[in-house]
């Protein structure tokens, strides 16, 4: 598949290389046109046919490469058989033109019919054509004959600049967005609603993913709502009221000889960002420093003019100087909203760079913005230098990962990248795996007692300690998943966080641990089925879940487990197993230590008066409780007292021990060792099997399809997405089984065997697998089972 941005020379198409025989290449191509149907090119050219016009559904049409020979034999003597073919199918067949002036070998044919076997066929075997931009022919099938044409914009369709109006996308008098630093609060208008319809589909001709655009869409929606990103006509002057053009706040500065779809096309200077040409111009960096970086230790006025070169590779969210545009923008109008929203999104695109920068930034919080600018261009300079050496994005220290992003439209997605990124490395995917999640309602400390929860597991599993100090010293600031005051929800959708803890267990089991953040729920941002779905993840991937409670549990805290419970009836009935591990009530602020004191003990006692069951209460009550309990195989509480009147109420309160009640450090110091220390691990199980990191990739992807719709799902459909991750947890297994054991009859070092020896070996190890895979208990039934049996026996053909 050619890359991204490496398409047919004059289209915006990538290049796919199919080779094998006939039907191998017709499942692929079926495939191919299946994927072209479930997301139709909105940037349909119009096609003359005959007459009239059309727009050409590219659904309905093959491309094929092929030898500047095989065009000849199509088009056949005066276009005769092209003719003929075009006569007989009824088909429109069009074929581009012939390279001009480049070394092109093929052409672009857009067939329905039958071609004449050419023999040079095989020297059709390009994926690349980054380095071809003379005139050819496709895009315009009727014939214009550029890739590029000599002396236009650099940039193709696919593309976005700045110019002096702002970031125009599409070329030149399009329509263009531009930083609007002058009018925040501004609401977005339908223009900017129905612009950013326009630049999905400049997004998605240019080869991002339909994840990354509608994070990008939603940065950009965001942006706009704060006024931050204006919208204009690409025209001079036609910005959005009140915005100012690019050239105000940032110097760009064309540069000279700027080409190709790749290269440069101008600079930045940030220090020259601060308003030279501004209505209220300030001297170098006045309005950053002096708005956002009270503690900066030195001003550099020549430091921060160090320009930064610009791309136009892509959109700008792609490349890393638009980051810093849209951080600039942010931080200059102090949104702490927007900020956590662009942070978001961000880690969504796998930004690193400015997520890690927001992160640090927000944290100190004293430091709103890096350091000063020498530090900001060196970070930058070390980016620049990275990306040079490779595309994917810096690694930064251990951060929170959005694995379930929020989409705009109140749904949700799984970043299995970022997912398998994390999780399918050779130390980690094959061990047990433990899932603490902790779920609950909005603005309830979730996210700050995880940070208590990873300084634990860094003490213990890290740093190999055994000591009581692990909370560590008075005055550090808690940092690690992002966590803060006010009223309104920080975290949105489910984070993970990237450092995986590895450890051994006693039964000599080698564990990896996860923690993962949610959603807070029931705010008011979120529908029902939001926060439905954020607490029915958690629970399906946890093996402990931890239920964060405000002051007690109250009935409709037990409702919510509903769901569950039906689900965790059906997978019993299927298995006979327990579908869940353990459930651990956390009621935080407990207030009435003289009825039950604070702890395990005290929460114990409260909890069985909850799920007490009793001839007084309804029948549906008390088959809720008899369910709640017959699901999981552990349910605990636990009752924290209230952190003190810094923690709850001080918005200067940045986690340090120091402000803290005793108490409720004395209480952590139970809690989390009782959660995380070796002995207290709980493995995630699912139809009584551990469930291996690997498998539990595999359980997300599933349970996320199911999630995917408009409704919650039914258990059944919970139970079936279950029954199918455990199948091809088996289906994995056994395929382990067949290389390993492939490999020892004819791994590397083993000496050459026959055909047919071979083929006897790959029949007695396939047994193999498949014995393995039926030896292993999987829900579902046995025809469901069936077809994955099938599925096996394929892979292992295909290994073969
Ligand atoms: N009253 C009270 N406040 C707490 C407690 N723990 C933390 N806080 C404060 O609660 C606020 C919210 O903390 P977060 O950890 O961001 O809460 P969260 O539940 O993760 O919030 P969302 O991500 O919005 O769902 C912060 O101001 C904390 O200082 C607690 O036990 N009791």
């Amino acid at each position: 598949m050619s890359k991204s941005h490496d398409f047919y020379p004059g289209t915006t198409e990538r290049i796919c290389l199919i080779s094998g025989n006939v039907d191998a290449i017709m499942v692929v191509l079926d495939f191919i046109m299946d994927k072209i149907r479930e997301k139709p090119d909105m940037t349909k050219p119009i096609i003359e046919a005959g007459d009239s016009k059309l727009t050409q559904e590219r659904d309905k049409q093959v491309k094929i490469l092929v030898p500047n020979s095989t065009a000849g034999m199509i088009i056949g003597k005066a276009g005769n058989y092209i003719k003929l073919i075009k006569e007989n199918s009824g088909s429109y067949v069009q074929i581009s033109q012939k390279a001009k002036d480049v070394s092109l070998q093929e052409r672009c044919i857009t067939v329905i019919g039958k071609v004449v076997e050419d023999p040079q066929s095989g020297t059709c075997l390009n994926v690349s054509y980054a380095d071809v931009s003379g005139p050819v022919a496709n895009y315009n099938p009727t014939g214009s004959p550029f890739a590029q044409q000599p002396g236009a914009a650099p940039f193709g369709p696919t593309t976005a600049t700045i110019s002096q109006q702002g970031l125009v996308l599409n070329g030149a008098g399009a329509a263009s967005l531009s930083l609007n630093l002058t009018a925040p609060g501004q609401s977005i208008g339908g223009f900017t609603a129905q612009l950013l319809d326009h630049i999905k589909i400049q997004l998605r001709s240019s080869g991002l993913t339909e994840a990354h655009i509608a994070e990008i869409s939603a940065a950009l929606t965001v942006l706009a709502k704060y006024g931050i990103l204006g919208v204009g006509l690409g025209i001079q002057g036609a910005h959005h009221a009140g915005a100012m053009p690019v050239s105000s706040y940032l110097s760009v500065m064309e540069q000279a000889g700027a080409a190709g779809t790749f290269g440069a096309v101008g600079q930045i200077s940030l220090g020259e960002c601060l308003g030279a040409n501004s209505p209220t111009p300030r001297s170098s960096l006045e309005r950053y420093e002096s708005a956002f970086d009270p503690f900066r230790h030195q001003v550099s006025t020549s430091a921060a003019t160090a320009p930064i070169s610009l791309n136009n590779n892509s959109f700008g969210l792609g490349t890393n100087h638009h980051q810093w545009l849209h951080l600039c923008a942010n931080l200059q109008l102090n949104k702490t909203a927007v900020l956590d929203n662009v942070r978001l999104r961000c880690c969504a695109l796998k930004l690193s760079k400015v997520q890690h920068i927001i992160l640090t930034d927000k944290k100190k919080k004293k430091n709103y913005f890096p350091l000063n600018m020498s530090e900001l261009r060196q970070r930058k300079t070390l980016h620049i230098e990275a990306q040079q050496q490779d595309s994917d994005p810096i690694e930064e220290g251990p951060h929170a990962v959005p694995i379930i992003v929020a989409g705009p439209d109140h749904s949700f997605q799984l970043d299995e990248d970022a997912l398998k990124k994390v999780l399918l490395r050779d130390e980690i995917k094959d061990r047990y795996v433990v899932v603490i999640s902790v779920a609950g309602a909005f603005r309830h400390g979730k996210s700050f007692l995880l940070d208590f929860f990873l300084r634990y597991m860094n003490s213990k599993y890290v740093h190999k300690q055994n000591s009581s100090e692990w909370m560590g010293s008075d005055q550090a600031p808690l940092d690690g998943f992002s966590w803060r005051g006010g009223s309104e929800r920080d975290t949105t959708g489910i984070l993970m966080w990237s450092e995986v803890f590895l450890t051994e267990l006693a039964t000599g089991e080698k564990v990896a641990i996860l923690l993962l953040d949610t959603q807070g729920t029931w705010d008011s941002k979120s529908t029902v089925k939001e926060c439905a779905t954020i607490f029915a993840l958690s629970t399906m991937i946890s093996s402990v879940q931890i239920y964060n409670l405000s002051t007690n549990i109250q009935e409709d805290d037990l409702q919510h487990l509903q769901l569950f419970t039906e689900y965790g009836r059906l997978a019993l009935a299927d298995s006979g197993k327990t579908p869940f591990q353990r459930l651990q009530f956390l009621v935080r602020d407990w207030r009435f230590p003289y009825e039950a004191n604070y702890g395990a003990v005290g929460g114990s006692q409260i909890l069985e008066k909850r799920l007490e069951v009793n001839d007084h209460q309804h029948s549906e009550l008390q088959s809720l409780r008899k369910h709640i309990r017959s699901c999981f195989s552990e349910i605990a509480c636990f009752l924290m007292p209230h952190p003190g009147i810094r923690v709850a109420t001080s918005p200067t309160f940045d986690g340090r021990l120091a402000e803290i009640d005793q108490e409720f450090k004395d209480n952590l110091k139970v809690l989390v060792p009782m959660i995380l220390s070796p002995e207290n691990l709980v493995l995630k199980k699912i139809n009584g099997e551990k469930v291996k990191v690997r498998d539990f990739v595999q359980y997300c992807k599933s349970y996320m399809q199911i999630y995917e719709g408009n409704e919650l799902p039914e258990p059944k459909s919970m139970l079936v997405a279950t029954a199918e991750a455990n199948n091809l947890a088996a289906v994995a297994d056994a395929k382990d089984v067949y290389v390993q054991l492939m490999e020892d009859v004819c791994g590397g070092a083993k000496p050459y065997l026959k055909t047919e020896t071979m083929e006897v070996e790959h029949k007695r190890v396939k047994d193999k697998a498949i014995e393995q895979f039926e030896k292993k208990k999987k829900m579902g039934g046995d025809e469901f089972s069936a077809v994955y049996k099938e599925q096996l026996e394929k892979v292992t053909l295909d290994l073969f």
